[in-house]
């Protein structure tokens, strides 16, 4: 849809604001209203119909936390789940920004806005479908799921894996699979040991069957039976009726068990007898219930050195680990960052509508440079930010934040170049009063690529 058809609301309680939204706007669009109160949002979304929603993300009752943004936009979704809501946030609110945008919002745009920006951020908002709120399935492959995981980052079903090592423990998972053998997955955090065993059962005689995951980590160790054996009613004050246990829940399918390696001594020996005897008794009852369960199991944990110091037992360990399958970190498979990157870049610019198709070999070499400390789920994130954020087409070195670490390269002559980046926009900014159109126009920088480095920087 053209803006000149367009009927366009904006809501913002600083009234300077909606004047000179409105007189910029009344030039371009078919209708533009403005509204001071937020509360009159559901009446006016109700009953008017707007074809493109401006929302300020800070109502002056809640000055800087955006909450109150997040709650008009929900109202809004809720109402009308198909409006296309831009978020007008103040500087330094990139973070909030990124968020309204996962929570569905079709953009955003910063204030003080350059007047050409704001009209070009709607026009793109006006043509661009409504975001899907999920991500949809890739074409021609359709178990993509594409849901969020325990952290809640984005998890999908297809394995990128370009590089040797990757192919090789993927070779090796589907020969597993098709076994029930028990398969211990090692590997650093974010490096996909989740996704791996999700592989496997998909690609197991069990695949019609659940696939239940327990993350040790956080199952305190009072509730660990109950919530692993199950319990009857009356077993303890608030076992209020019988329930099954995740063991049981994955009847006939895989059992995952993650984070092993935090289980307590005392808990390692409640699991290794079930694992032995392969039944599971509830919590307050005496009748054993047999178990036909594939176990998986995962840790980022050295778990041999923890045998070595008496922290794992070593008869659990081999009851575990039959199979053994190790997941690089990404920094020592460099030949699966580009891959990774592609196949993210579309699928967050898809579900984001944004118009980044690509990525620049500069910022394919900065990245293949950066060691990742958080992997795959790091880089995803980092992909994710950068296509909500990105202003061009194709991804530049700039538009990536990448956290600085010690195993950083750093450069020859002692010098720290972002210690002397940061410096340089400090005394700018200093210089010119906070003003950023000046500040960036001094540094020879846009303002987009200016935010970005303030935000880098924790300006
Ligand atoms: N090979 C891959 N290709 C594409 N995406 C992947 C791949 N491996 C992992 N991911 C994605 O990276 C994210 C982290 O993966 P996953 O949760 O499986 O890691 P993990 O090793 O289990 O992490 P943790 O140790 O924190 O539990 C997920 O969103 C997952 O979908």
């Amino acid at each position: 849809m053209q803006l000149s058809e367009a009927k366009i609301l904006i809501i913002d309680d600083d009234v300077d604001v909606l004047s000179a939204a409105k007189l910029l706007l009344k030039r371009h669009a078919k209708a533009v209203d403005i509204e001071k109160n937020p509360q009159k949002l559901p009446f006016l979304v109700t009953n008017a119909d707007y074809n493109l929603i401006l929302l300020d993300m800070n109502f002056t009752r809640d000055v800087n936390s955006g909450r109150e943004g997040f709650h008009w936009l929900d109202r809004i979704l809720d109402i009308n789940p198909s409006a296309k809501v831009i978020m007008i946030t103040a500087y330094g609110d990139i973070e909030m920004a990124i968020r309204a945008i996962k929570a569905g919002a079709i953009d955003f745009v910063l204030k003080p806005w350059e007047n050409d920006k704001l009209v070009a951020t709607i026009q793109t908002a006006l043509e661009a479908n409504p975001a899907p709120a999920a991500i949809q399935p890739a074409p021609g492959n359709t178990s993509e799921k594409g849901k969020e995981d325990k952290k809640g980052k984005t998890q999908t079903d297809t394995i990128v894996a370009s590089s040797a090592a990757m192919q090789q423990v993927l070779n090796t998972s589907e020969r597993v699979a098709t076994t029930d053998a028990n398969v211990l997955i090692l590997g650093e955090n974010g490096t996909g040991k989740t996704q791996l065993a999700r592989h496997i059962h998909q690609h197991s005689k069990r695949s019609d069957k659940p696939f239940v995951t327990v993350d040790l980590g956080s199952i305190s160790e009072s509730l660990f039976e109950s919530e692993l054996f199950g319990h009857v009613k009356g077993a303890f004050t608030d076992a209020k009726e019988d329930r099954a246990g995740r063991f049981e829940e994955a009847k006939g399918g895989t059992i995952f068990l993650d984070e092993i390696g935090n289980l307590t001594l005392p808990l390692q020996a409640k699991l290794l007898t079930v694992i032995q005897e392969r039944k599971v008794t509830r919590v307050g009852s005496n009748k054993p219930i047999s178990l036909d369960v594939r176990l998986l199991c995962a840790t980022n944990m050295n778990i041999e050195k923890m045998v070595a110091e008496k922290s794992f037992r070593q008869d659990l360990l081999y009851r575990i680990n039959t199979i053994e399958l190790e997941l690089p970190p990404l920094r020592e498979r460099p030949e699966d960052i580009s891959a990774l990157a592609e196949y993210y870049l579309k699928l967050f610019s898809k579900k984001y509508n944004r118009p980044v198709s690509d990525i620049s070999s500069a910022l394919i070499k900065k990245m293949q440079q950066y060691n990742w400390p958080g992997n795959i789920r790091e880089l995803q994130h980092a992909i994710e930010r950068a296509v909500i954020l990105s202003q061009g087409k194709t991804l530049q070195p700039d538009d990536l934040f990448l956290k600085t670490t010690g195993n950083q390269p750093t450069t020859a002559t002692g010098f720290d170049l972002e210690d002397m980046e940061k410096t340089m926009i400090v005394k700018a900014l200093k210089r010119f009063n906070g003003n950023i159109t000046d500040t960036a126009r001094e540094l020879g920088l846009s303002r987009a690529a200016l935010y970005r480095r303030m935000e880098k920087y924790g300006l």
